[in-house]
């Protein structure tokens, strides 16, 4: 073990937050440690994010070759080289990640330090933390490490060599038909993305509906646009077990009822688990939730005053925008602001293709406002009415907008369809502007674009009942 080293602020976990609030605090002067176990960048730019979005736009670009015709272009057949598409994946990660080190790695006054850190209680105001053969101190701890795969107690799984999300991005071969259990976001965006690079996918999914947070209506036209181009959807499955299929080459998922589901490879998206428990939180007084999250207030300050936990490990966000977002409440809060993060509206997108879109409430959260006697209008608009989406031949989805009709504000909105990723954003700065559904309608919008829809969709609302039937 080295010597002490003193610190005025020590980051646990190189991911979305801890790098740029390291960036900020040595920019003012301070000298700051940064912990990193693995990659700089955390998941989203080595496992998540960036991979997945690079790979996407190669299934996009094999999905549209084989729609070629249709725009009066003639391609031949469409032939998929999975080495290559994968490795254009890699070469963006590893840009992403050694541009991260290239900048973080000149910053005058932070220490990274490659190793697992972990808390080791305290001296006086100080935090001691482990690092491989480092001890440090500082007053102030950020912890930033993030998630990874929860596997779920199906026997015969921990004698599989299943897929999570990190072992599907290092293959080396297109998976003849993907088995996914699981159907939320890693499951779809993949789905789609083997499917359009060649693959025979399954989704195995034991709620009633993919996209369990989204409206049924929502969430049946997702299922209704991944059948339409060959994936199996199973939903209201129960799993017995896994194990080899019959030749041995495989997997087989044996469902309760009798039927089982055959695969070359077995890819397992069931949701993420927070990285807390080797963190010694235990020598600070630090506990965790049920589920293992650190607790914070709005300004993200855990139970322990100057312990802070930003990123998917607080439980406020499973983004990367909102692990962003923390630390940008944090650094502006160290420098005298009072910055909220119950103050942001959530928003996401699932980049399936077309991008599922969501900001604010659901339908069926308003519909409880409702019965609570509150006055609000629904406005719904196919994607195959407007203009544009005809003009690209990309018609699949739908907007949704939620209006509060007394005080004019947008309460959520939902969007299926062409470039719904950036559109929602619209609506996103809009609410938390504190703007009207009125500034958006007398806006001046560009032509030919989705968004310039929006006022005629605000104009058709109708009010919203109690119950959808
Ligand atoms: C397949 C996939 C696709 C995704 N796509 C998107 C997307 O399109 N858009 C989006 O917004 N979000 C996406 N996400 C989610 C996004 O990746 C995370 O929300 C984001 O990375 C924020 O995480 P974080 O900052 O909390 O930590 P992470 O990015 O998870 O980083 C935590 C870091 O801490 C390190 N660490 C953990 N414990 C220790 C320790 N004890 N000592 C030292 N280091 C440690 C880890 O090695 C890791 O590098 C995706 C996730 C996955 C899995
Ligand atoms: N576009 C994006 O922003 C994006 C993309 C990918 C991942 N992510 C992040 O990654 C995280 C994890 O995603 P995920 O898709 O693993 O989790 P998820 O929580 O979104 O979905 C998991 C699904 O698995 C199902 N499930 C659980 N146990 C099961 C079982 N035994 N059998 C069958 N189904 C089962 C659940 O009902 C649920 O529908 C999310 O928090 C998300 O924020 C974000």
């Amino acid at each position: 073990m080295s010597g002490e080293q003193r610190f005025d602020a020590i980051v646990i976990g190189a991911g979305q937050a801890g790098p740029f609030l390291g960036a900020t605090l040595v920019a003012r002067g301070m000298k700051v440690a940064l912990i990193e176990e693995r990659d700089l960048g955390g998941t989203c730019v080595n496992r998540g994010c960036t991979p997945t979005k690079t790979l996407r736009k190669s299934a996009r670009v094999a999905h549209m070759a084989r729609r070629a015709s249709e725009f009066g272009v003639q391609t031949g057949s469409v032939q998929v080289n999975f080495r290559a598409a994968m490795e254009r994946m890699q070469r963006r990660v590893e840009e992403a990640r050694s541009g991260l080190q290239a900048w973080l790695g000149q910053l005058e006054g932070l220490t990274i330090i490659k190793a697992r850190g972990r808390l080791a209680g305290r001296e006086g105001e100080q935090f001691v933390v482990l690092a491989g053969e480092h001890q440090l101190v500082a007053p102030k701890v950020v912890l930033n490490t993030g998630t990874r795969p929860f596997v779920p107690p199906v026997p015969g799984l921990d004698e599989l060599p299943f897929l999570d999300n990190e072992r599907l991005l290092a293959l080396r071969e297109l998976p003849s038909r993907l088995v996914i259990i699981g159907g939320g976001y890693i499951s779809l965006e993949m789905a789609q993305i083997f499917r359009r690079l060649g693959s025979e996918v399954a989704i195995l999914e034991t709620g009633p509906r993919l996209t369990a947070r989204e409206d049924e209506d929502i969430a049946a036209a997702v299922t209704g646009m991944l059948t339409a181009e060959g994936i199996e959807v199973n939903t209201g499955v129960r799993i017995e077990r896994v194990g080899k299929a019959d030749n041995d080459a495989g997997v087989r998922v044996q469902l309760a009822g009798g039927r089982s589901v055959d695969g070359s490879h077995l890819l397992v998206a069931t949701g993420r688990i927070p990285n807390t428990d080797c963190l010694g939180l235990e020598t600070v007084g630090l506990e965790v939730s049920a589920r293992g999250y650190l607790v914070t207030n709005d300004r993200l300050e855990t139970a322990v005053p100057g312990i802070w936990a930003l990123g998917d490990i607080n439980q406020r966000g499973a983004f990367t925008h909102t692990s962003y977002h923390d630390q940008d409440i944090v650094a502006e809060n160290l420098a005298g602001g009072q910055r909220s993060a119950a103050a942001r509206v959530g928003i996401y997108a699932m980049f399936t293709d077309p991008p599922l879109a969501h900001v604010g409430l659901y339908e069926a959260d308003a519909r409880k406002l409702v019965t609570e006697g509150r006055r609000i209008s629904q406005a719904v608009h196919a994607m195959k009415d407007v203009s544009r989406a005809k003009e690209e031949g990309e018609t699949v989805g739908k907007i949704k907008l939620l209006i509060d009709e007394d005080s004019g504000h947008f309460l959520g909105a939902t969007m299926l369809g062409i470039q719904s990723d950036e559109i929602i954003q619209a609506i996103g700065l809009v609410m938390a502007s504190g703007g009207t559904w009125k500034l958006v309608r007398d806006a001046l919008p560009v032509h030919p674009t989705v968004t310039e829809f929006l006022p005629t969709i605000i104009d058709r609302r109708k009010p919203l009942t109690a119950s959808s039937g």
